[in-house]
């Protein structure tokens, strides 16, 4: 298998398998290479091993055969910064959302300065500025998920691993955020893998699609629609075609 100058995470033949060999592997030889720099979604029906392959890639488990590598290293002790984003925006409840921003930093060391200022750049990045005062009780579920990418993008990842986001936010509140997650990733350039249920979505961030059927690549499909991409993308009839044709192969695997 040729390797490209560019490939940043490469899986080979990647298979997981939790308990013993008389159960099925969740994933079965994955392989494929990501460049630096894409951003590709995940999508699959339920239980086809999207969120494991993020911990994989993650390091935060390991493959039962394969290799998992990031720039050439095993992810588990790679030194890559990765920052994974979840559903809930786990935000420490007594801290204002100025603090909730800066703790990863504070884990690390980071001097006060430093981390103040670095987490008062990415919250106005992510335009909730002016609420670094107020307590998560205090906000909607958009902007908790707001403080969640801004104090995940502190740490200044190459990798960027997000499970399903915006999954639980309304849908005007999810089109806001995935257009200023572009616009982020337009200045920041890391490289983001995106688990979600929505095609729309999918087809609206992703330079890539991989459609996942029991812990399989199915489809491999990139997605040729001009960057950037705003609100004025979603009326277009190329977006139009692109979901139809990644919704009827996501049927397809389901049946
Ligand atoms: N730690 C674990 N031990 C045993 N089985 C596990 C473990 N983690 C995941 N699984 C199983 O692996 C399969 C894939 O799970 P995974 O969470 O990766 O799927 P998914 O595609 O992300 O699902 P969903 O879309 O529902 O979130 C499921 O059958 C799940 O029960």
């Amino acid at each position: 298998m040729s390797l490209t100058a560019d490939t940043f995470v490469d899986l080979q033949s990647v298979t997981k398998r939790f308990g013993d060999n008389s159960r099925p592997p969740v994933l079965s030889g994955i392989t494929t290479q990501i460049a630096r720099g894409e951003f590709i979604s995940l999508i699959g029906p339920s239980g086809c091993g999207k969120s494991t392959l993020l911990r994989l890639i993650a390091g935060l488990t390991t493959p039962t055969a394969g290799r998992v590598l990031i720039e050439n290293q095993p992810a588990a002790t790679s030194g890559t910064e990765r920052a994974f984003i979840f559903q809930d925006a786990t935000l420490l409840p007594w801290l204002t959302v100025q603090h909730n921003a800066e703790l990863l930093l504070k884990i690390r060391g980071v001097p006060a300065d430093r981390r103040r200022e670095l987490a008062t750049q990415l919250l106005s990045l992510a335009r909730i500025g002016h609420l670094a005062d107020r307590y998560p009780r205090q906000l909607s579920g958009g902007e908790k998920m707001r403080v969640s990418l801004a104090r995940a993008l502190t740490l200044e990842p190459s990798l960027l691993l997000l499970d399903e986001p915006f999954g639980a936010l309304d849908e005007l509140t999810r089109e806001h955020l995935n257009e200023e997650l572009l616009s982020l990733h337009e200045r920041q350039r890391w490289t983001a893998l995106f688990v979600t249920h929505s095609v729309t979505e999918a087809v609206f961030l992703s330079t890539r699609i991989l459609v996942l059927s029991t812990g399989r690549i199915a489809h491999d499909l990139p997605v040729d629609l001009p960057f950037p991409r705003n609100a004025a993308t979603r009326e277009h009839p190329a977006f139009h075609q692109r979901v139809a044709d990644v919704s009827r192969l996501l049927r397809q695997v389901s049946a």
